[in-house]
């Protein structure tokens, strides 16, 4: 079995008296492209939440390599290597494409104002800011504005920009929602692209046949619980996850939403 770059023990956040994520324990592991599936208010994009420091957990422990990270900041977490997509929330939609990677990526070298004393430095961000452009198929809109773009390529931008951050692993909360049916082939080449480039990706997604190409372990959460988690053929097969999807099989295409 992998490397665990992710554990939880445990873990649990109630609102009230509703445990959102109730008790769960789990492991991402190191290189695996992981899918996170589960009926609408399952506790998904809350336990995104909580791995990624935006809420704190009232029980249960999380690690990123080994080390507890249950305290740390966003922030701090960011700069241990996870990398999150924030629904375009990030982008800057008056600054060009270029200018939206540039940014990200002069934030992650921490470098500021201080870049225009170093023009080699400069030079290697510029080239960097090209790479990932090309990574993300928006090379040809670099000088459009973001605000320009069609939700798709704001979507492949705001990619672009957790990208520029050289995440160890990567939080994707439905990455191709609102976006046209026509455009999700091309978000797919970048996920896959980006898993060969040696990126952990964990996913939230509920379009199956994205899910079927991608995914190299499924984790099912129902009710805030850990349903399972494993190979995607045995997990779609597990009486349990076809009792909780009403019978459809969840690899089916008819359990697609969006
Ligand atoms: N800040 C909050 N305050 C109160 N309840 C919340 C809060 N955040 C989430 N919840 C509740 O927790 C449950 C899980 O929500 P969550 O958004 O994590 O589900 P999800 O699996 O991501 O659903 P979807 O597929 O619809 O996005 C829901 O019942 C939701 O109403």
């Amino acid at each position: 079995m992998a490397e665990a770059l992710i554990r939880t023990e445990n873990l649990t956040i109630s609102f009230g008296a509703h445990k959102a994520v109730n008790n769960v324990s789990l492991s991402l592991e190191k290189g695996l492209f992981t899918t996170i599936l589960g009926p609408n208010g399952a506790g998904k994009t809350t336990l995104f939440n909580l791995i990624s420091g935006l809420l704190e957990p009232t029980e249960g422990k999380l690690f990123f390599k080994g080390t507890d990270i249950t305290r740390l900041s966003p922030i701090q977490r960011v700069k241990m290597g996870m990398g999150r997509s924030f629904q375009l929330t990030n982008v800057f939609p008056t600054l060009t494409t270029y200018e939206n990677v540039r940014l990200a990526m002069q934030a992650h070298e921490d470098i500021g104002y201080k870049i225009f004393t170093n023009h080699r430095r400069f030079s290697k961000l510029n080239e960097k800011t090209d790479e990932i452009l090309e990574r993300v198929l928006l090379k040809d809109k670099k000088n459009q504005l973001a605000s320009q773009l069609s939700h798709g390529e704001q979507r492949k931008l705001e990619l672009g920009m957790v990208l520029a951050l050289e995440p160890e692993v990567l939080l994707l909360d439905e990455p191709t929602a609102g976006m046209a049916i026509e455009e999700v082939p091309t978000m797919i080449d970048i996920l896959n692209k980006t898993k060969e480039s040696g990126t952990t990706i964990i996913l939230i997604e509920h379009k199956m046949d994205m899910v079927k190409q991608l995914s190299d372990k499924l984790i099912i959460l129902v009710n805030g619980g850990l349903l399972v988690e494993g190979d995607p053929e045995e997990v779609s097969q597990n009486p349990d996850v076809l009792a909780a999807y009403l019978g459809g099989g969840i690899l089916d295409e008819e359990s697609t939403k969006d």
